[in-house]
């Protein structure tokens, strides 16, 4: 049994029950089971009146019986509830994860859809969780197990090419059948590997804001956040640390980074934050790269290891309008906030292109992409090499191994622990 609608006081609570003995909860609690998947008004335990969901299994989201109880959120009568679910024997609070887990363990999802319900609860705009939301209902699952059907019948093709070895041209036609399966399946796992869509919208399109001290970089970043997120002075060098907000651009996640303004001498501490300032800056998708529009001569953006680059001038307040605007880039005041608009269209568009239109169901974590490399690399083995017909064989198996790795039909311990400890109790 958990709290699945999270700490603190609310209007309503919900106490999420599953397991064999959840039956005896509500007959201890409520007299009865009331009627299956029909929300019913009753008195719970003596303690509130509420409404109880009852779901008998396998028709549940587990898999097991289940039922739900909504009770008023004050304090007292969530305690009192989660106490008297625990009086029945046999029953104790979840784990985090804990009902996900056992929909996986019960055939219910698979691990494509455990890990898209994670990231629909986590999600923090629209397209984020638009591409949760398919992920959860089957997008990768349904992708995943057609690519398992096609190995299948190749690696069965190979068996008969095995099997017949004595009949040369029979098993010379089911091996050739078994290269043109694999054939045509390759390119569709290469395209769905170069497509980095997914992971970009689940991490986030990442800019970095850079330049030379004083330029107004922390301005900015407050600017764009709409808060005093990170500390502006006068004095040049103030920021060290690189502070990050999370932006909602048009349904699009940018995380913006605001960093040390890049300088030679300095201080010990300095010295680091420019270290970070440009370690960030050549891990991100997009760097901004901010000058004074006072300062005649502005100093050029350094390379930051091909990572594209938007000039932002700054301070058009300090100039005149026909100076302000003949630069490139963008140009605006963080001051009385013109051009601010411009920016974030421009981040809105870049972001848009680097997440891009991407194809029905993406590869959304980097678990998925190494264990469809070590596909892709076995399929290209099974066609590239002149390996003998048992070799060939064994790399359809591998093919095939690291395929039901990814939608956990095999061998994942080892990665279960890491996807449902993501969960908070009670999903
Ligand atoms: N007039 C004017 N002043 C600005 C503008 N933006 C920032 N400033 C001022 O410029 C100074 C430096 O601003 P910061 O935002 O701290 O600059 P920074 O680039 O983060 O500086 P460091 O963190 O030290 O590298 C502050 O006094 C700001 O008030 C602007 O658009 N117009
Ligand atoms: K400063
Ligand atoms: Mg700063």
């Amino acid at each position: 049994m958990a709290l699945a609608s999270g700490a603190g006081v609310a209007a309503v609570a919900v106490v999420r029950v599953s397991g064999p003995g959840t039956r005896a909860v509500l007959e201890n609690l409520i007299g009865s089971a009331p009627v299956p998947r029909e929300a019913s008004l009753r008195r719970i335990g003596g303690i509130d009146r509420g409404l109880v969901l009852w779901f008998p299994g396998p028709a549940s989201f587990t898999g097991e019986d289940m039922a739900e109880l909504q009770v008023h959120g004050g304090r007292a009568v969530v305690k009192a509830v989660v106490e008297a679910v625990l009086a029945t024997e046999g029953t104790r609070l979840a784990e985090p994860g804990e009902f996900a887990r056992r929909a996986f363990e019960n055939g219910k999802l698979d691990l494509t859809e455990v890990e898209g319900l994670a990231d629909l609860v986590s999600a923090e705009t629209e397209a984020q969780r638009r591409q949760a939301l398919a992920q959860s209902e089957g997008g990768l699952r349904r992708l995943y197990e057609g690519w398992r059907a096609e190995l299948l019948k190749a690696q069965s093709l190979m068996e008969a090419g095995l099997d017949f070895s004595d009949e040369a041209d029979v098993a010379e036609d089911a091996t050739r059948m078994a290269g043109d399966v694999v054939g045509a399946l390759l390119p569709k796992i290469e395209a769905h590997l170069a497509d980095k869509s997914g992971e970009r919208l689940r991490d986030g399109f990442r800019v970095v804001i850079a330049g030379p001290p004083n330029a107004g970089k922390s301005s900015i970043l407050n600017a764009l956040a709409k808060r005093d997120v990170a500390i502006v002075s006068e004095e040049a060098g103030t920021t060290r640390d690189v502070i990050e907000v999370h932006l909602d651009i048009g349904g699009m996640p940018v995380i913006v980074a605001d960093t040390a303004g890049l300088r030679e001498g300095g201080g010990a501490v300095e010295s680091e934050g420019i270290r970070r300032a440009v370690s960030r800056a050549q891990g991100a998708d997009l760097v901004l790269w901010i000058v004074d529009a006072a300062e005649p001569n502005p100093e050029a953006a350094p390379g930051f290891g091909g990572v594209p680059v938007l000039s932002v001038t700054n301070k058009s307040d300090l100039v005149s309008r026909s100076a302000a605007g003949s630069t490139s880039g963008v140009t605006m005041s963080a001051k009385t906030g013109e051009g601010l608009e411009a920016l974030i269209a421009e981040l809105g568009q870049r972001a848009g292109a680097g997440i891009g239109a991407h194809c029905a169901a993406p590869i959304t974590r980097t678990r998925h992409r190494v264990e469809l490399v070590s596909v892709r690399d076995a399929l290209k083995r099974f066609v590239n090499h002149d390996l003998d017909s048992e070799l060939r064989a064994e790399e359809l198996r591998i093919a095939a191994h690291h395929l039901g790795r990814l939608t956990g039909r095999i061998d994942v311990e080892e990665v279960l622990g890491a996807i449902f400890s993501e969960f908070c109790i009670g999903k």
